[in-house]
């Protein structure tokens, strides 16, 4: 059996990685990995006590161990972290995947993630950041993505479904 993931999903933070990364692997029948859960492991604390304890570089490094790991390890569907693509070590390993990016504009993105705990860069001015956040990454999940499916204003189950066909040979 192939241990490439059969999907790679990347996108902002309230894109829906997770949630419909869970849905698409429950309709393929496949296992669902997100590599914020493996960093979390690694650690062992949450990303916004790594983000407090140790920095965000440090993350950045864990995160480019377990994007590598997970790449070459998990025959299901993958989640990045929304930052992942920030590193061109990571978006270089990409290269040859099937790659879907989950886009999501500002005031969808807004409602999802909301102005609650769990996301250490947005915990100060969350509106502007997640512009920021938006506009910068835009073009480096465009770089590495085989296909872009807009999320907004669509349920994740619509939308898993439209990444399965899309999945089909
Ligand atoms: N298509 C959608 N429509 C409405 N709500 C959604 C949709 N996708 C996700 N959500 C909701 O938005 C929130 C964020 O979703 P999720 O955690 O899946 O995003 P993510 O891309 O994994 O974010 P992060 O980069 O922070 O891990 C959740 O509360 C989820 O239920
Ligand atoms: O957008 C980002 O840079 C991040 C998104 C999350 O998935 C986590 O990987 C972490 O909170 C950083
Ligand atoms: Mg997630």
């Amino acid at each position: 059996m192939s241990t490439r993931p059969v999907c790679v999903l990347v996108g902002a933070p309230g894109s829906g990685k997770t949630t419909v990364g869970t849905a698409l692997a429950g309709m393929l029948g496949v296992d669902f990995r997100d590599t914020d859960a493996d960093i979390e492991r690694m650690a062992g604390k949450p990303i916004p006590e790594i983000f407090v304890d140790e920095g965000e570089d440090h993350f950045r490094t864990l995160e480019r161990a377990s994007v590598a790991a997970a790449l070459a390890s998990h025959p299901g569907v993958l989640a990045l972290g929304g930052g992942a693509v920030l590193a061109e070590e990571n978006r270089a390993a990409l290269i040859g995947h099937t790659v879907v990016h989950l886009s999501v504009e500002l005031p969808d993105a807004i409602k999802r993630v909301g102005l609650g705990a769990g996301r250490p860069l947005l915990a100060l001015n969350p509106r502007a950041t997640l512009k920021f956040l938006l506009d910068q990454r835009r073009p480096l999940y465009a770089e590495v993505a085989t296909a872009t499916v807009a999320t907004d204003g669509r349920a994740p189950e619509e939308l898993a479904a439209e990444i399965a066909a899309l999945l089909k040979p």
